[in-house]
């Protein structure tokens, strides 16, 4: 007989949430950007083009032209910390890593391209003791291209392990009342702190080919529904549009640009912009938007453009994902 007793050596298993983002590069310089960019357009979920046609075209032109221009782009974000991307993870994972200390939970980041990666921070997960991991990745609206990959690729990593640790994966949160709240929360208290009433609230997506939607992915319905929950919870209409348009294909319509000038051309003056399909500033925000977007409504005759943050690791958004992987990993804390 084997009494509990006769091991006292073996630890008791642990759990761990590991919260995931797209990824970024190590360095706002043109070899990092391009070493990034060739791991993450390499992906078939992300262009869905056969490799054989699309791997000239991003090896022999994409490669070559798009990483100084892109490092130029996350010149202008870079922090003293790094990626804005990489540290509003980090800071994320931290802060809730402190909420679930007394229950032993392990919180760690990683990330779908570059660095840390899926695999390692599974591997040292695992070393840890974690033989139960809710795997997180951080996008409110799920897509193939983000949400579908991340889990592709946890599970090629589980793929070569012997002792697997069991795995949930967090469903996408768009339209969770907690995370309305913390987005209508967010906008109010950033509405204010402009210090004048705005014309009119735009909520920007990022963009997918307007195929991905035909085929049967989510993504579209899912900002809708984001924004049409917001809308009804901060009691104000809102205008809605995808950016980052990449490539020649028909992308979801209609695009942040042409929106930014229609509104302006028509008469609007002030404007506050919001991204709640970004769980943490990044390029795609802080450049695209808060800088490109900017230029774009003042040169169509806007005259007041105010950025709202994403819920970032801002109190708020921790509390809210404090209880969003607390029903997650119902059965598994003590
Ligand atoms: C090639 C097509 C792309 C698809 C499809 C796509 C989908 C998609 N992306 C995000 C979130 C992010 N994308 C980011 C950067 C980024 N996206 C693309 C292309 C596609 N994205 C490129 C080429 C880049 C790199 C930057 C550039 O060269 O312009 C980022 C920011 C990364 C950072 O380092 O800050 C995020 C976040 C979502 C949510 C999505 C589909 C729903
Ligand atoms: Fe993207
Ligand atoms: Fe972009």
């Amino acid at each position: 007989m084997i009494r509990p007793t006769d091991h006292p050596d073996i630890p008791a298993p642990r759990v761990g949430v590991l919260i995931v983002n797209l990824g970024t590069p190590d360095a706002p310089d043109a070899p990092a950007v391009k070493r990034y960019l060739r791991e993450f357009l390499s992906d078939r979920r992300v262009v869905e083009i056969p490799p054989l046609l699309w791997q000239p075209i991003l090896r022999g032109i994409i490669l070559n032209t798009r990483p100084k221009k892109s490092a130029h782009a996350y010149g202008q974000v870079w922090t003293n910390e790094g990626s804005p991307l990489a540290v509003h993870t980090r800071n994320t994972a931290r802060a809730l890593a402190e909420r679930f200390a007394d229950e032993g939970v392990l919180v760690d980041w990683a990330m779908r391209y570059g660095n840390p990666s899926i695999a390692s921070r599974i591997a040292a997960m695992k070393q840890a003791g974690c033989e139960r991991i809710l795997f997180a990745p951080l996008y409110p609206q799920y897509s193939s291209a983000t949400t579908a990959t991340a889990n592709d690729a946890l599970f090629a990593t589980l793929g070569g392990m012997r002792w697997q640790p069991a795995i949930r994966t967090l469903p996408p949160y768009h339209d969770d009342p907690g995370y309305i709240d913390a987005l209508a929360e967010s906008a109010q208290a950033h509405l204010a702190e402009l210090g004048r009433p705005v014309d009119a609230l735009l909520l920007t997506f990022h963009g997918m080919p307007e195929r991905t939607l035909h085929l049967g992915d989510p993504y579209h319905c899912q900002c809708r529904k984001t924004a049409r929950l917001l809308a009804d919870r901060l009691q104000r209409p809102v205008e809605v549009s995808f950016q980052s348009r990449f490539g020649r294909a028909k992308w979801l319509e209609p695009s942040t640009e042409d929106t930014l000038a229609r509104l302006a051309r028509g008469g609007v003056k002030s404007l506050a912009v919001m991204a709640p399909g970004f769980s943490a500033d990044c390029l795609e925000t802080l450049e695209e938007i808060a800088l490109r977007g900017r230029d774009v409504f003042v040169e169509n005759g806007g005259e007041f453009f105010g950025y709202i943050p994403c819920l970032n690791a801002e109190t708020r958004a921790i509390d809210f994902y404090q209880r969003l992987m607390r029903q997650n990993l119902q059965g598994w804390l003590t």
